[in-house]
Parts: structure tokens; C-alpha cells; sequence
């Protein structure tokens, strides 16, 4: 273990979004003198400090042979220190707390105590307790670890609180951004701790800022007291979610519907009266992409989709392995930030001044080898969802990071996002339903080498589950982008008509430009007789939704997901089979809306090849947020 190996892998774990503090401590290591002359003199102090608590605590005892009493005793003399009293004393305490750890962990049995405290010091004072432990766990020597675990429960003096509804997120923790992430760890402890609570899976939520230690050293002495606390504002979080999202300005509201003929769903609402042709809200997308034929043509802007005239589009690098051209700087500028440097540039993909061990060209060179394969397997492929979850998680590292580097180009977030209670793009999308994909193992091989080689240690938040969930959120929820009537270019495909990847679009996908992913438009129900329809009517994809009947407050607000218009020459059963059928394909439900339910009383007999009104319905949506709402009795 090198001096610095804490230090290091603090800053690697992080790099997958959750960065800041970390990466700060070793910038300030690094380049300001000043810093480490104080760190030389904090080191000394608390190296004496850890030699008196070696004599008091008997020194010579080894790991294995520690009572309760003496483990109690040795807490006692670490909470009886006076904390840091400012941000920059606590940085260089934990900075000389981790160093001294590291070197008395060389030094045999006898000095695992001592060890144990200096880690556990840094414990104390780290903004982000649970993700320190999980580092320590990787890198601590096992018997040490198992102290400081055990140091890190006796200190848990409270109880846990009863789930307090607004209490605790105005009184403490507000106006802080959260970040998210897993620790198996975290879980163990508070499930060991506080066996009655539900802890919601193996996700936490902790806030991300100076602040914390601040609340942990003058709230509650302890770093666990106060993830438990965190957890607690975590549930808040996640039932609430719906009374900050969407934003009241759009006009619509997502309510449960519990007694509709397709059972209990979320829908989409209006909030005020709609007359046909009014326009109820507009939605970026978060995420874009060309149709696969479009792609390598430079006529569309691979951003917005705008259509671009000849000799105008700003083009991609050539080196670049994903050939892409912009409309405008802006629209460059955006996809750069947002996703497209990660994916496919050999750009530093943290901001400048967030030391990074140097590249070097061979690094560069394998980074270059995975964007080339993840690119030609995008294209062989054709599909939109492999690129869109793609660009998503680049876009959630790239808003992660912006929150907390100062220096991070800042991200305009566009798309509309809830009205407080800190949620981010995550939030968004665990509640989308999704289709049951299983994905190629090459497709989530080339993806998680892209990002690996990008960010070392982010391929870890992409598993095998998470991507197929992640791809059929991606396929339920796309919408086709369409506007000037559409295309009638589109390549005829040999793909089965089932195996054909379907965005929701009334205008039929052979239409369509590109698709995109829409976080308040995805609740939008089907209906064969939609009261509203998706429009890009300003050339881009700005989805508008337009009221295409008289819509009351209250209204549940439909599009058809499918062209639903009876073709030239065909009758109004086949229409009927057709639209049903592709519902059923893409959707995995029998559609169940008012004029297939009048269609189907009308008709004597079931149709051959119709879909019979008992189909299944496949569409899935995340099994542990409902049963969280479930027991909470939200639903
Ligand atoms: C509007 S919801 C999606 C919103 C939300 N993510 C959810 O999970 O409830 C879409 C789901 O509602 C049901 N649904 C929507 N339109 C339907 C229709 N016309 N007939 C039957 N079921 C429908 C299907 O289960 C479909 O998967």
C-alpha cells in the first residue's frame, strides 16, 4: 500500500460523477506549499496524539484480542478531541489521519489500534462517510478494517428517528445537493443497526457538500447517525417526488390512476381546461438520436435533429470515431458537454483542473480502439435505445460533475426537471416503465470499455441489470421525432416486423428523423383516440404537446403511440388489427382505450390476427420503488 493509495482511490471511486472533496484534498496536497507545510505540522500533532492513545490503550494488544471495553475507551479518546474547527483545518486533519494510518499499518499487530483510530479520525471528518468506508475496505488491511467498523458502531449513540415528513429535510439538509451511490457496506451497517427500517436497496443518498461534516461534528457525532438521518430524507425523497414533478408551468400533473380499466398506472393529467389546438407544454429531450441512416449524411444536426441546409453544418473532428455535425456552435457546444466528449473524443472528460494521473498514448490509443468498435457496433446495429442509454449516463456524469466542481462547464439542464427537493436525472428515470430486453453481451462489453477507458472505475455503475433496464426504458419511452410532414426516405428493413425497434410517434416510425427521451412526456398513455399529439412544429426535437380535443382539468391527458388513422384502402378492422398489433408489439399491452373497448362491444366476433383483449400486459416498471410506495400506502 503506497502512502497515498487512500488518497488515490478516494478520487477514483468518485470519478463516476460523485467527485469534489476528495480530488480536492489531493489538488491541495499537491500544489499549494502552504498546505502541505501545515499538513507536515498536523501530521506531527496528531502522530503524538496517536502515540499517547498507543500507550493508553495498551499498545501491544493485538486486533484480534480487543474487548467492547477497550475498543469503547480508545472512541472515547477520539471523541474527546476537539474537532477541526474550519473546512481547510479538517482537510489537512484528514490528510494527515489517513497518511499516519497507512504508515502504522506496516508496522505489525500492535500498531492495528493505532491504526485503526487514525483511520477512523479521517472517518470523522470525510464529507462522505459511507464512501470513504467503502474505499477503506478495498485498501485498509482486513484486521484494521474490522476496527474501524467496529469503531464506527459503538458510535452510533442515538436512536434512529421516526421518519420525520418535512421535519428533517428544512432542518437540516434543504437547499444541499445529494448525490447517490451504492455501498454493500453502508447497508450491512444500518440493516445490522436498525434491523425494523426498510433500507432501499443498496442506494443511499447522502448530501454532497462542505457542509456535511459540519452537520455530523455539531448534529450528531457521528458520520453513520447522520447517513441514517440521510436514508430517512432518502425515503422523504422518493415519496415526494411527485409533488415537485413535473414543474407546475407545464400545466400537467402525474397522478396515480388506480381504478382504470388497465389497472393501477401513472398518468399524465391536465391541470387547467385545454381547447383543441392549444399548446400544453413544450419538453426538450434529455437525451437525442439520429436515425442510423441519417447519421453519416450531415444533413441533420446531431444535437437538436434541426434540419441543416447544405454547406452549414459544423462537422465532427475526422479522427473522431463517431461522425457527427452540428447546426450551430451552441447545439456543438451542448452535445460536447452533455455526452459527446465522453463517448467519442479522447478529451479529458473532468474538468481541467481536477488532477488526473497523466494519459499516456497508449492509454489514449485503447480509449480511441473502444469509442472506434462501440461506433461500428452502433451502426452494424442501427437501433437508437444502445446510443440514447449511452449518451444518458454520459449526461448524469457530466451533470454529477458540474454540481460539484466549480470548475466543470456548467450544464444548462433543459429538459424540465422537478420544482426542489433535489432530484436528478436518476430520479427521472427509475420510474419510466421499461420492456424486458435481454441485450447483446458484446453491446454492454463495448459500452462499459468506452466509459472505462474515459473514466477508470465508471464501468462499475453499468451491470449487466442496469443496462437491460436502462435499454428498455429507453425503447418504452422514446418518442419519434417527426415535423414537415416527415420523411418517406427511410431504407426498407429485413428485420422482422417484431424484431423493428418502435418509438412512440402517430405519425408511424418510417417518418421519423431521430427519436428522442422526454421525462414528463414518457407518462403519457396511448389511446387510439388520443385528446393531445406530440409536435415538433419549430424543425427540432422540442417536443409540443397540442390538445387535440377539449381537455377539462383533470383529463387524462392520450397520444397514440402508433399511426392510428385508417390507411387508403383499408378497412376499419384491419386498421384495427394493425394499430393494436403494433401497440402490442411495442408496448407489450392489449390497448385498452375507449374506442378499442367501443370497437370490441360492437363487433360480434374476435378478429383473426387481432390481439385478444386478455394479452398480458409485459411493460414492467421498477419493482423496488413501487413496493416502497406500496408500503408506505402511497399507492
Ligand atoms: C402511461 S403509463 C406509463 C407511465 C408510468 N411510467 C407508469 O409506469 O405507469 C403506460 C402504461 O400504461 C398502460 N397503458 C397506457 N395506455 C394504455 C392503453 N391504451 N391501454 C392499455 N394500457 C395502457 C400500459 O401498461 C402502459 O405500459
Amino acid at each position: 500500500m503506497t502512502k497515498s493509495s487512500i488518497v488515490l482511490a478516494v478520487a477514483s471511486v468518485t470519478a463516476a460523477g460523485l467527485l469534489g472533496y476528495a480530488i480536492y484534498f489531493d489538488y491541495k496536497r499537491r500544489n499549494d506549499v502552504e498546505f502541505r507545510k501545515k499538513l507536515r505540522k498536523d501530521k506531527k500533532r496528531a502522530e503524538k496524539s496517536a502515540a499517547e492513545s498507543r500507550e493508553s490503550l495498551a499498545a501491544s494488544v493485538s486486533s484480534n484480542e480487543l474487548s467492547p471495553e477497550q475498543l469503547r475507551e480508545a472512541l472515547e479518546l477520539v471523541k474527546n478531541e476537539p474537532p477541526p474547527p474550519g473546512a481547510a483545518e479538517k482537510e489537512n486533519y484528514f490528510m494527515s489521519q489517513v497518511a499516519m494510518g497507512e504508515q502504522l499499518a506496516t508496522r505489525g499487530p500492535e500498531f492495528h489500534l493505532p491504526a485503526a483510530l487514525a483511520f477512523y479520525r479521517a472517518l470523522r471528518v470525510y464529507p462522505s462517510p459511507l464512501e470513504l468506508i467503502a474505499i477503506y475496505d478495498k485498501t485498509v488491511p482486513p484486521p484494521i478494517f474490522k476496527i474501524v467498523m467496529e469503531l464506527t458502531n459503538l458510535d452510533v449513540r442515538h436512536p434512529l428517528r421516526p421518519l420525520h415528513k418535512n421535519g428533517i429535510r428544512s432542518q437540516i439538509l434543504a437547499p444541499r445537493r445529494l448525490a447517490r451511490f451504492e455501498c454493500e457496506h453502508a447497508r450491512a451497517i444500518c440493516s445490522h443497526l436498525y434491523p425494523q427500517r426498510t433500507f432501499i436497496y443498496s442506494r443511499f443518498v447522502l448530501p454532497r457538500s462542505y457542509t456535511l461534516p459540519w452537520f455530523l461534528i455539531h448534529h450528531c457525532m457521528s458520520p453513520l447517525y447522520g447517513v441514517i438521518e440521510c436514508l430517512s430524507y432518502a425515503e422523504d425523497l422518493i415519496l415526494a417526488y411527485f409533488d415537485y414533478f413535473p414543474p407546475k408551468s407545464m400545466g400537467v400533473a402525474i397522478v396515480t390512476q388506480d381504478s382504470s380499466p388497465q389497472g393501477s398506472r401513472k398518468v399524465l393529467v391536465a391541470s387547467k381546461g385545454y381547447q383543441p389546438g392549444d399548446l400544453i407544454y413544450k419538453e426538450q429531450p434529455v437525451a437525442t438520436v439520429l436515425d442510423n441512416d441519417l447519421r453519416n449524411q450531415g444533413t441533420y444536426c446531431t444535437h437538436c435533429l434541426r434540419h441543416i441546409e447544405k454547406g452549414m453544418a459544423i462537422p465532427s473532428s475526422p479522427s473522431e470515431p463517431f461522425p457527427s455535425v452540428w447546426c450551430s456552435k451552441d447545439c456543438q457546444l451542448k452535445s460536447r458537454t452533455q455526452y459527446h466528449s465522453l463517448l467519442f473524443t479522447l478529451d479529458p472528460p473532468l474538468p481541467p483542473d481536477v488532477p488526473t494521473p497523466p494519459v499516456s498514448p497508449q492509454e489514449l490509443e485503447e480509449r480511441r480502439k473502444a469509442q472506434s468498435l462501440f461506433a461500428e457496433y452502433l451502426a452494424k446495429n442501427g437501433n437508437a435505445a444502445p446510443l440514447l442509454a449511452a449518451k444518458f449516463i454520459a449526461r448524469q456524469v457530466q451533470n454529477e460533475t458540474s454540481k460539484l466542481m466549480a470548475s466543470a462547464p456548467s450544464t444548462e439542464i433543459d429538459y424540465p426537471t422537478a420544482e426542489g427537493g433535489d432530484y436528478g436525472l436518476t430520479d427521472h428515470l427509475e420510474r419510466l416503465r421499461f420492456l424486458e430486453i435481454v441485450p447483446s453481451a458484446e453491446e454492454m462489453r463495448l459500452l462499459t470499455d468506452v466509459l472505462q477507458h474515459a473514466l477508470p472505475g465508471l464501468e462499475q455503475f453499468v451491470t449487466d441489470e442496469r443496462h437491460a433496464v436502462l435499454l428498455g426504458k429507453m425503447a418504452y419511452n422514446a418518442f419519434g421525432v417527426c415535423y414537415g410532414g416527415g420523411r418517406d426516405d427511410k431504407p426498407e428493413t429485413d428485420k422482422r416486423p417484431e424484431d423493428v425497434e418502435k418509438t412512440r410517434t402517430p405519425y408511424g416510425t418510417a417518418k421519423q428523423i431521430g427519436c428522442g427521451l422526454y421525462v414528463v412526456s414518457a407518462y403519457l398513455a396511448h389511446s387510439c383516440a388520443p385528446n393531445a399529439r406530440p409536435s415538433f412544429s419549430n424543425g427540432t426535437a422540442e417536443l409540443h404537446l397540442i390538445a387535440n380535443k377539449p381537455i377539462k382539468k383533470g383529463d387524462e391527458i392520450s397520444v397514440a403511440y402508433v399511426d392510428v388513422t385508417q390507411h387508403e384502402g383499408e378497412s376499419a378492422v384491419d386498421a384495427r388489427t394493425r394499430r393494436r398489433k403494433e401497440i402490442a408489439r411495442g408496448w407489450r399491452f392489449a390497448c385498452k382505450c375507449s374506442k378499442c373497448i367501443a370497437e370490441s362491444e360492437a363487433a360480434e366476433t374476435p378478429t383473426e390476427g387481432d390481439v385478444p383483449e386478455t394479452q398480458k400486459d409485459e411493460s414492467k416498471v421498477d419493482s423496488v420503488l413501487t413496493n416502497f410506495e406500496e408500503k408506505e400506502g402511497k399507492i
